[in-house]
């Protein structure tokens, strides 16, 4: 019986990406998103593998357990997790934002991930050595900008969950990672601007962003490495993009 992973935000840029590559290397798919219809194309695609997909809001937690309680059993128990559904919204200064945008943001990234790690949990330990969860941070939760606001501080938050749930799961075998991309062309931005295709389109120009695949190749080596080795955090960014100076109030 082949690995199983389960892909949260599966529907797009790194999720999709790791999809196929876990596809490469003959897993069994669990693919996540609410976007069904590409969630069938994508299970179309990668017909060379068992592929079981849920159109699943990680925000419902009641869905999400019984998403996972109807597993078929070809698809149990599961070796990884790829925390990777999320979202950033209102590139703006804090005292500009609608408050329903930071919701979505705390809701999303913070209790949706915990809704699916909480639900996972048992699969992932009873599979025990060799399992993992592999948690999609991002710089932002490391470093401040302008406009990065509740997005930065859910990450944040990934990060520290991710180390504290090392420190719980010592002894199972489980590995837990906090991946931390910078800058990536993907949906993200679009999503972000609310749409706006052409910010989306200036914020990648002239320049050379991550690519799903990049970060999708390094989920799928951090949950394949062998079993005693487990990364706690991978921050990686474009070659082209680093920090800027403190930025200073004058008169
Ligand atoms: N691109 C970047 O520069 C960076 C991105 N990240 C993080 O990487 C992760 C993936 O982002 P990326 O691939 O770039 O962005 P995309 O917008 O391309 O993909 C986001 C994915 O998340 C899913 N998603 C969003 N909200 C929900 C929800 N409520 N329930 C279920 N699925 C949801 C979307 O699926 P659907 O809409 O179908 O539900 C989609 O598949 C995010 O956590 C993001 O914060 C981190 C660092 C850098
Ligand atoms: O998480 C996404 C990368 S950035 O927009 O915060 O730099």
């Amino acid at each position: 019986m082949s690995d199983v992973v389960l892909i949260t935000g599966a529907t797009s840029g790194f999720g999709r990406a790791a999809a196929r590559r876990f596809a490469k290397a003959g897993w069994s798919l669990i693919l996540a998103g609410r976007r069904e219809a590409r969630l069938q194309e994508l299970k179309e695609e990668l017909s060379q593998v068992p592929v079981h997909t849920v159109a699943l809001d990680v925000r419902d937690a009641e869905a999400v357990k019984q998403a996972i309680a109807e597993l078929p059993d070809e698809f149990r128990p599961i070796k990884s997790l790829i925390n990777n559904a999320g979202l950033a919204l209102a590139p703006k200064p804090s005292q500009d934002v609608d408050l329903a945008d930071w919701h979505t943001m705390i809701d999303t990234n913070i209790t949706g991930l915990v809704n699916v790690t909480h639900a996972v949990l048992p699969s992932l330990i009873k599979v025990g050595k060799g399992a993992s969860i592999v948690n999609l941070g991002s710089v932002a939760g490391q470093w401040p900008y302008p406009g990065g606001h509740v997005y930065g501080a859910t990450k944040a938050f990934v990060q520290q969950f991710t180390y504290n749930l090392r420190c719980d799961l010592l002894g199972t075998g489980v590995r837990v990672t906090d991946i931390a991309p910078g800058m990536a062309e993907t949906e993200f931005t679009l999503v972000r601007t609310g749409g706006d295709q052409a910010a989306s389109d200036k914020l990648y120009s002239g320049t050379t962003p991550l690519e799903p695949e990049d970060i999708a190749e390094l989920i799928y080596y951090t949950a394949s490495l062998p079993a005693h080795i487990n990364i706690n955090r991978l921050e990686v960014m474009p070659t082209r993009q680093a920090w800027s100076p403190f930025a200073i109030d004058r008169d």
